[in-house]
C-alpha cells in the first residue's frame, strides 16, 4: 500500500474528500464543497436517504442561518441527529421534504429507535426535565472572569513591559479559547467571540471541529485529523521514522497553531468577512493604553499567543480521542452495516477521571467529552448531571464509557503518534482497566 492509499483508505468505508492530500488547501470551505460530490444530497440537504429543501427554512432555523447556509448540499444526518435533543426539528422535516435520494450514505451510522444513541437521546431529555435551574450554568461566569483576566494581564504586561504577565495572560487566552468552544456549537452569542481572540474563527471551527470531527471523529473525513497531518500522524498508517518526528513536532505544532491558521486564512482571504478581525482588538487595546512602540505590543502580543496557542493545541491534541486503544479509521470497526452512531462516538473517546466533576476544568479542557460529543449543544457545565442516565443506559447495551487519567491521555497521544500498525479488533468498552471507577 503506497502513502497515497495510507491517507486514503477508511476502515468504515468512508470517501475522503478529494484534496484529503493536501491538508493546506483543505480548508473548512473545500471540505464542505466535496462533501458535495460524496453524499448524494443532489444539491439539497440529505437527512437518512430523504432529501429536503431548507431553503425558505434559513432564516428562521432556531439555531441560526449558519448551520444551514454552509451544509447546503450535503448530508447533514449526524448533525441534525446529534444537534436537537427536543423532537420538534423532526416534526418539521415533512414540510421540506422533497424526494428520496438515490446514492447510498457515505457513513455507516445508524440512528435505530431501539439502538444506543436514541435511546440514550430519550432518557438524557427526560433527565434534563430533573436538573434544577439554580444548578446552571457556571460557564458564563468562569468564561466572563478569563475575559476580563485576558484583558488585564495583557494590558499590564505592555503597560510594565513584563513577560511574566504576558505569560499569565496567555495561559488565559489558552484556556478561555476551550471555554470559548463551548458556545461555538449552540446558537450564536456573543461568547462564542471569546474564542477569536487566539485569530481562530467561529465560522471555520464550525465547520472543521462541530460539523467535521465531532460527527466523523477519528476518520478519514475528521478536519481535525487530517490539519494537522503530516507533521502529527494520528492514524494508524506508515509514517515518517516510524512517527518519532511527529512526536518531536509537537510542541512546535502546539506553539504556532493559532498563527499558522491565521495565516493560512489570510491566504484564503475570499471567506474573510469583518468579524474574522474580532481578535484583533486584543492588540489594539494593548497599543492604545500600554504606551510602548508598536513593535514592542506586538512582540508581546506574539508571546501571548504562543502560550496560548501551546495551552489550547496541547489540551485539545490530548483530551480524549488519541489513545491506541480508542478507535481510529484503519481500525477495525465494531460494524460495516449498522454501527450506531453513539457507539461511535464512546469508541472514539477515553475521558479522564481527574477532569470530570469539576465544573472550571471541565469547561477549560474539553471535559466530560464523550457526554459533549454525544450532546454538543448542551453547556458543559450540565453534562456532569448526565453520568448516572448515560451509565444506565451504558449498562442497558453491555458498553462502558472508559476512562483514564490526564496524565494516561497524553501518554496515550504520544504512543498514537507512534502507532502504524491498526487494531485488528474492534475496540472493547468492556475492557475492566479503563471502566469508570
Ligand atoms: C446542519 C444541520 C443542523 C444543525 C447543525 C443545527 C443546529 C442547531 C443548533 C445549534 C440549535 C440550537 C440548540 C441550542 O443552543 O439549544 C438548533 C436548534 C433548533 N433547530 Fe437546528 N440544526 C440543523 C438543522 C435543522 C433542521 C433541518 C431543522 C428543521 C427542519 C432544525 C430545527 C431546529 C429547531 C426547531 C431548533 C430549536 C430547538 C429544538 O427544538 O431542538 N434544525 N439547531
Amino acid at each position: 500500500m503506497g502513502a497515497k492509499d495510507n491517507f486514503l483508505n477508511s476502515s468504515l468505508g468512508i470517501v475522503p474528500p478529494r484534496t484529503r492530500l493536501n491538508p493546506i488547501a483543505l480548508t473548512p470551505y473545500v471540505w464542505l464543497e466535496e462533501r458535495g460530490e460524496t453524499d448524494g444530497a443532489e444539491g439539497l440537504w440529505r437527512i437518512h436517504d430523504k432529501l429536503y429543501d431548507f431553503t425558505s427554512f434559513i432564516n428562521y432555523h432556531p439555531g441560526g442561518s449558519d448551520w444551514i447556509v454552509l451544509t447546503k448540499g450535503t448530508d447533514i444526518t449526524e448533525a441534525f441527529e446529534s444537534h436537537h435533543i427536543s423532537h420538534a426539528p423532526e416534526e418539521m422535516l415533512q414540510k421540506y421534504y422533497i424526494k428520496p435520494a438515490q446514492a447510498k450514505r457515505n457513513f455507516p451510522f445508524t440512528f435505530h429507535e431501539d439502538g444506543f444513541y436514541r435511546t440514550l437521546k430519550r432518557e438524557i431529555r427526560k433527565s434534563l426535565k430533573t436538573i434544577p435551574k439554580e444548578l446552571y450554568p457556571t460557564s458564563d461566569m468562569y468564561s466572563d472572569i478569563m475575559f476580563t483576566g485576558l484583558l488585564i494581564f495583557s494590558l499590564l504586561s505592555v503597560r510594565y513591559w513584563n513577560y511574566v504577565l504576558a505569560v499569565i495572560a496567555g495561559v488565559i487566552l489558552g484556556l478561555l479559547t476551550v471555554a470559548g468552544h463551548n458556545y461555538i456549537h449552540r446558537k450564536s452569542s456573543f461568547r462564542m467571540f471569546y474564542f477569536q481572540f487566539s485569530l481562530l474563527q467561529v465560522r471555520d471551527w464550525r465547520v472543521s471541529h462541530v460539523l467535521s470531527h465531532h460527527l466523523y471523529t477519528n476518520t478519514v473525513i475528521d478536519l481535525e485529523i487530517c490539519m494537522v497531518e503530516p507533521f502529527l500522524n494520528f492514524l494508524p498508517i506508515k509514517k515518517i521514522f516510524h512517527g518519532y518526528l511527529s512526536v518531536v513536532m509537537a510542541p512546535f505544532v502546539w506553539l504556532f497553531t493559532f498563527q499558522v491558521l491565521f495565516l493560512l486564512r489570510l491566504v484564503n482571504y475570499k471567506t474573510i468577512k469583518p468579524i474574522s478581525l474580532s481578535g484583533l482588538l486584543l492588540p489594539i487595546c494593548m497599543y492604545i493604553f500600554g504606551t510602548q512602540s508598536l513593535f514592542h505590543t506586538l512582540l508581546l502580543w506574539e508571546v501571548i499567543l504562543s502560550v496560548g496557542s501551546f495551552v489550547f493545541t496541547a489540551i485539545g491534541l490530548n483530551a480524549a480521542h488519541h489513545h491506541p486503544d480508542v478507535f481510529h479509521d484503519g481500525d477495525t470497526p465494531r460494524s460495516l452495516e449498522s454501527y450506531d452512531w453513539g457507539l461511535n462516538q464512546l469508541d472514539a473517546v477515553m475521558d479522564r477521571t481527574d477532569i470530570t466533576g469539576s465544573d472550571f476544568l471541565v469547561l477549560t479542557s474539553f471535559g466530560d467529552h464523550a457526554l459533549h460529543h454525544l450532546f454538543p449543544t448542551l453547556d458543559h457545565s450540565l453534562l456532569k448531571h448526565l453520568y448516572p442516565t448515560l451509565e444506565m443506559v451504558t449498562k442497558q447495551f453491555d458498553v462502558h464509557l472508559r476512562m483514564t487519567s490526564q496524565w494516561g491521555a497524553i501518554l496515550g497521544g504520544f504512543q498514537q503518534l507512534m502507532k502504524i500498525k491498526p487494531n485488528p479488533f474492534p475496540p472493547d468498552l468492556n475492557n475492566k482497566k479503563y471502566l469508570l471507577r
